[in-house]
């Protein structure tokens, strides 16, 4: 039976999950969330016309001419504080004391910032020594919203700016989808303990680290970080245990058809239904996506760099899901830089950067990437797609470069 294709897959594990119910959370706790409802403006910002300098609220039409040597005379006839209302209307002939945010007093057009003014020793006069137009220093009210106009769609991330947004309009607490309950369970005899010393044929178990820290990244509450050995027994417990605590189970390793590769057989004895078993990808072809009980199951392949491609491709999407998200991700058109043979069959997705060519499109260098290999994702811009159909790819080719999107860091000073 020919291998599941990477999108009939994709599709397939999506299927095991749904949209979690719409939680109310406080601002700071909807960080990094995605919002579960539209949100429209329940006031307008600003709420009133008011000052945007500390200055004098006057007539524009009453400085006109006014210079230093020709200053326009005003009677200070009021203080405005921010916050405060103003205690009288402005008629021909007087200014108000006003301050940045305070709100501008009936009869008043604009603000003449203070730098362009001066009050009489007494305090009973303002001399205004520019003319301003109509609305100078003045923030109109609804100028940046209107009450009722709608703000945010559903599935807004919930960046520091949106909660900046929301509590401007006095909101304390959002509608959002809940984070999925994550545990992850890494299988294998071989594994040592990181911090713990290793010879030579031993390799550290680092997939706890990396699955919960790329569940992280989607969105997800990680909750447990566990290990079992290559038993079927401790599988068992394992997986009884684990399961019904979370959301999303994810395991690591024991996914192939070795004869300790017990992840699968276990989870069949347990009851799970597969959607996903085997994907006509590379890396990460023995990904599995399972239902047990209410817990959604991800069996990713324990090769590092397998298991990367795999969350990437199945588990985030899915973890998006739960939170009520679809995301698209952007894609490019690259040239390779080699030449490649592959499986026909399979999709291959390769760790790529990418170099921009005057008036081509950019080329795309490949990666030295295995399956056991994850250091050049750190580098990576995107996964070159050598899709299924074909077993030869030459130089030049054009494919699609899916991006890591990752924003670029460099250090505040040269390194030594
Ligand atoms: N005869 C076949 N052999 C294999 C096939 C196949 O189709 N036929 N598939 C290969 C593919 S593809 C992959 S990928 C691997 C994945 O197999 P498993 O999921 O069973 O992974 P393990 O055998 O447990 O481990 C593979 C590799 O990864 C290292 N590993 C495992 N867990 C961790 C961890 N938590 N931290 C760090 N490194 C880990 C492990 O030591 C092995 O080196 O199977 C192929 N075989
Ligand atoms: O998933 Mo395996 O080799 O395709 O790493």
């Amino acid at each position: 039976m020919p291998l599941t294709s990477l999108s009939a897959a994709r599709q397939a594990a999506l299927d095991a999950i749904a949209p979690a119910a719409p939680e109310r959370v406080r601002l700071l706790d909807a960080q990094g969330r995605f919002l579960a409802t539209r949100v429209a403006a329940s006031r307008s910002l600003p709420g009133c016309d008011n000052s945007a300098m500390d200055g004098w609220a006057v007539r524009a039409e009453e400085t006109q001419g006014a210079h230093r040597d020709t200053p326009t005379r005003l009677r200070i006839i009021d203080t405005v504080f921010a916050g405060k209302l103003p205690a009288t209307r402005l008629h021909p002939g007087e200014a108000a004391r006003i301050f940045t945010g305070a709100p501008l007093p009936p009869g008043a057009d604009a603000v003449v910032r203070q730098e362009a003014a001066r009050a009489s020793e007494d305090g009973t006069c303002v001399d205004i020594f520019i003319s301003v137009p109509p609305g100078n220093d003045i923030r109109r009210t609804g100028e940046e919203v209107l009450t009722g106009a709608p703000l945010f769609d559903a599935g807004q991330r919930v960046s520091a700016a949106v909660l900046g947004v929301l509590a401007s309009l006095g909101a304390t607490e959002v509608p959002v989808r809940p984070a999925p309950r994550v545990a992850v369970l890494a299988t294998g005899d071989e594994l040592v303990p990181p911090g713990t010393p290793a010879l030579p044929h031993q390799v550290y178990e680092s997939n706890l680290v990396l699955v919960a820290a790329l569940a992280r990244e989607a969105g997800a509450d990680v909750r447990e970080l566990t290990r079992a050995p290559d038993d079927e027994h401790a599988l068992r417990e394992a997986l009884t245990r684990l399961a019904p605590r979370v959301d999303v189970l994810i395991t690591t390793g024991g996914a192939s058809v070795g004869d300790k590769d017990f992840v699968k057989r276990v989870l069949t004895t347990l009851g799970a239904r597969f959607f996903v078993d085997g994907v006509a990808l590379k890396p990460g072809k023995p990904v599995a996506v399972a239902r047990l009980g209410d817990t959604t199951v991800v069996v990713l392949p324990g090769n590092p760099g397998a298991a990367t491609v795999a969350f990437d491709q199945l588990a985030r999407p899915l973890l998006l899901k739960h939170q009520g998200v679809h995301e698209t991700r952007r894609r490019v058109r690259a040239h390779l830089s080699e030449p490649r043979h592959k499986q026909a069959g399979l999709t291959y997705l390769i760790t790529t950067t990418l170099e921009s060519r005057e008036g081509h499109a950019p080329r795309a260098l490949l990666r030295p990437q295995g399956a056991g290999q994850i250091l050049q994702n750190v580098h990576g811009e995107g996964w070159a797609i050598l899709p299924p159909g074909r077993a030869d790819f030459a130089a030049e080719d054009a494919v699609d470069v899916e991006l890591f999107d990752r924003p670029v860091y460099s250090p505040v000073e040269p390194l030594a």
